[in-house]
């Protein structure tokens, strides 16, 4: 391996499944080193983490990363949205982080948004009509469910606000993952004390929101990584926007990404506010913003029909009419938090194939229907959607996505955009660039382009069919739970 052009950084993404380091030649964009490892999510009633294994895994990673992760003059963490970690008074958990796809803050969210004027209301103030993932919806579960964990409770942390304090000593976020909360107004860029008071979480318990640009902070002393003190810590962000910033993003250019989310989204100037709560009106890490819609099921769930079926995830074959929507964990797009999966239109012809098909169709078509909603109005509709995430990789996630948008599709060889995002946020702290003007120097988006086929609207409009006709039944299912 040649020597590196210019001085390294690491960019850490901690996901739902896993903590990924790359460490990157700021000069370049080359990765110089790389490393993964595990991180285990509860499956029980709710879906919960406990934080301390996403250091843990950080230090794995890190390892798997050799020499080269100690050379580093900069790092930067961005990580899963929403998740609710609750510190005490020496920054141990008091208990686990309940994640973005735990979905038994659904009553609470409803109850929120009837008290703060309903949806529009809270989508004019936060930008987002808050579901059962967000952070001020499980923050009034816990007070509700578990009010001596909240009693315990010294500071409140998204996941990579957590990693980021343990290598600065100093609770930091940054205006893209605060966007997820729920408790950040998008109109005036601060938090909302009036929300905050309503679920009675005092605002000294969260951390400084870091601007664009700005340090965090430096590595401390005796944080057992292989860092340097000193070392700068950037920002860091929320995974998404950190994908934004990975591919350099311009306005106007849509992204489908499918890992443990599915979700779509695109870089816009305007501040969104959408009334609907389909879209969720995030900001981005610089100073625009970041309409996304989310699902909760995309890769794993469609990788458990598979394995239902006993079959390989890529033997699919042409659908003939059967449906299946794949709500194994609930939905938030739809907005279904409780329901769960749905199998239509079987026939004694139908193959075990066929349905494994009708599981990627029903998970692409939940992303597509919001695809619209994110772009403005202005974006260019034949403009290849990048298509990310580990599903990426896979040729049925991106021969349906291909068949069901009608678009071209483009598969950046990148594999890790989100930590490649951190990587160009730490690059920007040594050059004093733009994060995504990094990533753009370092061409991370370049990939093959897949040329647009005629879009697939016999399927589109099947399951746009059942899912209106089913809708009583699934929120039915909610209610009996
Ligand atoms: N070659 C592949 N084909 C299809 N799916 C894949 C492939 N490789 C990984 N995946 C899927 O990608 C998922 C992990 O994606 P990733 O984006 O890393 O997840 P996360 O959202 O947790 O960051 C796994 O659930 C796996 O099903
Ligand atoms: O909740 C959202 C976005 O609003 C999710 O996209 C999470 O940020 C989890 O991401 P992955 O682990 O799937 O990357």
């Amino acid at each position: 391996m040649s020597a590196a052009e210019g001085p390294l950084v690491v960019g850490v993404d901690t996901s739902t499944q896993s903590t990924k380091a790359l460490v990157v030649d700021a000069a370049t964009g080359r990765v110089v080193a790389s490393g993964q490892a595990p991180h285990t999510v509860s499956s029980g009633a709710g879906r919960e983490s406990d934080p301390r294994q996403w250091w843990d895994a950080l230090g794995e990673a890190l390892s798997q990363c050799g020499e080269a992760a100690r050379e580093a003059a900069a790092v930067s963490v961005g990580g899963q949205q929403h998740g609710l970690v609750t510190l005490d008074a020496q920054g141990e958990p008091v208990r686990p982080a309940l994640l973005w796809n735990d979905v038994r803050s659904a009553p609470q969210a409803r109850r929120l948004i009837d008290e703060l004027g309903g949806a529009k209301a809270w989508a004019e103030r936060t930008g987002s009509v808050p579901s059962a993932s967000f952070t001020v919806t499980k923050w009034a579960w816990l007070a509700e469910h578990e009010p001596e964990a909240v009693r315990a409770v010294k500071a409140v942390r998204l996941p990579h606000d957590y990693l980021t304090e343990r290598l600065t000593g100093e609770g930091t976020t940054d205006r893209g993952d605060v966007s997820g909360t729920g408790w950040w107004a998008s109109g005036t860029e601060a938090y909302d004390e009036e929300i905050l008071a309503r679920v009675g979480l005092d605002p000294a318990l969260l951390p400084r929101v870091v601007r664009p640009g700005e340090v965090a902070g430096t590595v401390r002393d005796g944080h057992g990584l292989p860092f340097s003190k000193g070392t700068l810590v950037a920002a860091g962000t929320g995974d998404n926007a950190a994908a934004a910033l990975g591919l350099g993003l311009r306005p106007g250019v849509p992204v489908m990404s499918l890992g443990t989310s599915g979700t779509v989204y695109a870089v816009s100037q305007h501040r969104p506010a959408d009334p609907t709560g389909t879209v969720a009106g995030f900001a981005d890490a610089r100073g625009d913003w970041l309409p996304l819609a989310c699902t909760l099921n995309c890769t794993l769930a469609v990788d458990r029909v598979a394995a239902l079926l006993n079959l390989d995830r890529e033997a699919v074959e042409p659908g003939t009419g059967a449906t299946l929507l794949p709500f194994l964990d609930g939905e938030r797009t739809p907005n279904l938090p409780q329901s769960s999966g749905l199998m239509h239109g079987l026939r004694h012809d139908t193959t075990a194939g066929q349905l494994l098909q009708a599981a990627y169709d029903g998970a692409v078509h939940s992303l597509l229907a919001a695809l619209d909603l994110v772009l403005d109005a202005d974006a260019d509709p034949a403009a290849p959607l990048l298509l990310i995430g580990g599903g990426a990789r896979g040729t049925a996630w991106q021969q349906t996505v291909r068949r069901l948008s009608g678009r071209p599709v483009q598969i950046p060889e990148a594999k890790e955009l989100v930590a490649l995002g951190a990587a160009a946020q730490a690059a920007g702290l040594l050059t004093g660039e733009d994060a995504a003007a990094v990533a753009r120097r370092w061409n991370t988006a370049a990939g093959p382009v897949l040329e647009a086929v005629e879009r697939d609207e016999a399927t589109l409009n099947r399951i746009t069919g059942v899912l209106s006709d089913a809708a009583p039944l699934l929120e039915r299912d909610a209610a009996s739970r």
